[in-house]
Parts: structure tokens; sequence; C-alpha cells
């Protein structure tokens, strides 16, 4: 018996198996707008067989978007295109899952391929950045951004419940919170990026406040029933890291305390300078601990990408689910490949049933 392919429960949602394709930016939008490129690719990924396909980053507002490529759900007519994608994924036997997001220092980039650093300023393409602290990331983000009055942040925070009542009525399950990887909530949290002398400052509850708000405001439109997550860059690897773990615990207990459902554990990339340890499954044991120490459930990704090793995380209570990202974009069938390599009964019908029929009988050698 294989623990990847055991289903799994959260609110009134279940999964058919522990695999997850993580969000990933398409930068594939124009004004926000999801389009061919992306109903062709996500209806893919859920016909591989994963139990979740969460949506890209999806910005909160437009100043909210890493580059001017970028989905976005700050009006209705980003929510209509969207929401064929939910349907799309649904159809496929997977659940469509979405991460809202905020950019803040790190928005208004070029697409990794063209640069990956921020569009000059004299661009037509430029707006404004934001942070809690007038502190650029560096390195090839190097603008420094504008620092967040109270009322930024009331409208920030509104913006997320705009979009994810958007998120809802657009028919996604799954909605996930983005306070990772050095973007605007992740930079809250960050002694690297915010440096405030006021209630969104200080010591660990000062600079998670931003983030329990956000889920509050949240927390109010979402349903109940629907799993609530977030994404939340738990370390640094900046020579802090026991430090760094510990505050991010205490604050995951709190989110949970506010209605977080899950928690998928990742990196905070808020600077630089980080001396990541690459390596497979390398975060992992993170998760681990962070299950262990709140009680919640979590995914993790970074380097999952066979299905042993990933089976032994769920198996071993390491992991809840599996975050499978950059191999999903080699192979969206990766859970196909999983299932033949685990020896799971069947394992063609984890594909839809045009392709499993066929390959229940035939078996690519
Ligand atoms: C092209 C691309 C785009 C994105 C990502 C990655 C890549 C490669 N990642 C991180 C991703 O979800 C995943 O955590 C990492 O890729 C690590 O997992 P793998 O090692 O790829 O399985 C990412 N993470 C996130 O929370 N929101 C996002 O929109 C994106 N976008
Ligand atoms: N929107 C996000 O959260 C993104 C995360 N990435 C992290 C990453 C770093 C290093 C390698 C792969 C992915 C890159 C692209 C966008």
């Amino acid at each position: 018996m294989s623990a990847l392919f055991t289903p799994f429960t959260l609110k009134d949602v279940t999964l058919r198996n522990r695999i997850a394709v993580p969000p990933m930016c398409q930068y594939s939008a124009v004004d926000g707008l999801a389009n061919d490129w992306h109903l062709a690719h996500y209806t893919s990924l859920a016909r591989g067989g994963a139990g979740l396909v969460i949506v890209e980053a999806t910005a909160v507002s437009p100043e909210g978007r890493i580059s001017p490529a970028c989905l976005g759900l700050w009006n209705d007519e980003q929510a209509a295109e969207l929401a064929r994608i939910a349907a799309a994924i649904k159809a496929a036997g997977a659940v469509p899952g979405i991460q809202i997001a905020h950019a803040g220092r790190k928005a208004n980039a070029n697409k990794p391929w063209e640069g990956d650093d921020h569009i000059a300023q004299d661009d037509p393409r430029s707006w404004e950045t934001l942070s809690p602290s007038a502190i650029a990331f560096g390195h090839h983000l190097d603008r420094v951004p504008r620092a967040m009055t109270h009322e930024d942040i009331a409208h920030v925070q509104a913006d997320f419940a705009a979009a994810a009542r958007r998120a809802k009525e657009a028919g996604f399950e799954w909605l996930e919170l983005h306070f990772a990887h050095g973007y605007l909530a992740q930079s809250f949290f960050s002694v690297h990026a915010n440096r405030r002398e006021d209630e969104y400052g200080g010591d660990w509850r000062g600079r998670g406040r931003f983030l329990l708000e956000t889920l509050d405001a949240v927390r109010t439109v979402w349903p109940a029933r629907l799993p609530l997550t977030a994404r939340f860059g738990v370390i640094e690897y900046d020579g802090r890291d026991e430090d760094t773990l510990q505050e991010a615990i205490a604050l995951t207990k709190a989110m949970a305390d506010k209605g977080l459902d899950m928690l998928n554990v990742s990196i905070g990339f808020s600077t630089p300078d980080a001396a990541i340890p690459w390596g497979p499954a390398f975060l992992a044991p993170v998760a681990g601990r962070v299950r262990q120490e709140t009680g919640l459930p979590v995914a993790a990704s970074w380097g999952i990408d066979n299905p042993h090793s990933a089976d032994a995380t769920v198996a071993d209570g390491v992991l809840d689910l599996v975050m499978i990202g950059r191999v999903h974009l080699a192979n969206p069938h990766w859970s196909y490949q999983a299932a033949l390599s685990l020896g799971i009964d069947r394992p063609s019908w984890v594909l839809p049933a045009p392709y499993a029929h066929w390959l229940e009988r035939y078996r690519p050698n």
C-alpha cells in the first residue's frame, strides 16, 4: 500500500491522493487575465493525476504583481477567466486551489527569462513598490520601496479579502495565502525587511500582525467548510535559523487559532545572502518539526521529485501533502509514473478514462 496514494480530507474537501502541484508563476498574462496558456497548463496538470492543483500566485491588486505578466484577481473579468480554470481542474478529478498574493518590494520585475530584475523606473510598465520599511531586497531587486502607511496596510488587507471572495465565487475550493518567498507578507515577518517601530514591527507579534490581520480578513469571506491555508517561509538560512523557526512556529500557532487549516511550509527568501542547503527534500524535516510543534497538517516542496521519497515523507508522518513542482513542468503525468513505481493497483486509473483505458492494457516499456 502506498501512503502517497491515500486520500486526504481537510474540512469538507477530500483529495484523491497526497500529491499537490504547488503554485508556479507562468508570467503569461496580459492585464492579469488568464488565457489559453493557463487553461491548457492547469488542465494538463490536473489530468496528470495530482490530488490538488494550486493556481500560481495571483495578485490582489495591479501593484501586487511580481511582473506585469502575472495573474490578478482584482476584478470580475479576471475572476470569470479563472472560473474556467477552476472548472477544468475539477473536471479532471483534482481539487482546484489558488494562491493569492502581493509581491511587495519584489513587485514590478521583468520575467525571469527577461532579466528577473526590477523594471526601470522610466519604463511605462513601472509602478511604485510597497513594503513594511523603505529597505530594498538587494541584488537584482534593488529598488527601494515606499514604507507602507496604515492606510496602505488596510487597503492591501481589503484587497486580499476581495480576492478571496472572487476566488470563492470563481469555484475554487482551496485557498492559499502567499506569506512566503520574500513577498509582502513575508517581508512584514522578516527582520531583514521590517524595521518598523509601530505595532506592525518589533517582536514576532508585531512583525506577524499584518499576516494575522490579513488571515482574519480572508477567513471572514472564505467559507468555513473549505480549506484556508498559507504558504509561509519559516526559515531563511541566514545564520539565525533557530530564532526564525521558533518565531515562525509561534506565529503559526497564532494563525491556527485564527482559523488557518494547514501550513504549506517554505523558505523566506528575504535576503539575497541566504545559504540555502539545496538538495533532495531538504526542507521536509523542517516541515516535520512545524507539524510536530503546531499540530497543524503541513505540506512542503523543494526537491521532492521521486516517488519513493515522496511516499516516505507521508508514510513517516513528516508531511501530509507533498508539493511536487518543477518536475511537473517536465512531466504533467508525474503522478502516473509515481503510481507505476510504487506498484499501486491499476496505476493507469490515476489518469482520466480516455488515457487510462488504453494504458491499462499497454505499458510503455
Ligand atoms: C517557475 C516557478 C514559479 C513559481 C515557483 C517555482 C517555479 C519553478 N514557486 C515555488 C514552487 O511552488 C516550489 O515550491 C518550488 O519550485 C520548489 O519545489 P520543486 O523543487 O520545484 O518541486 C512558487 N511558489 C509560490 O508559493 N507561488 C508561486 O507562484 C510560485 N511560482
Ligand atoms: N511566486 C513565487 O513564490 C516564486 C517563487 N520562486 C521561488 C524559487 C526560487 C528558486 C528556485 C525555484 C523557485 C521563483 C518564482 C516565483
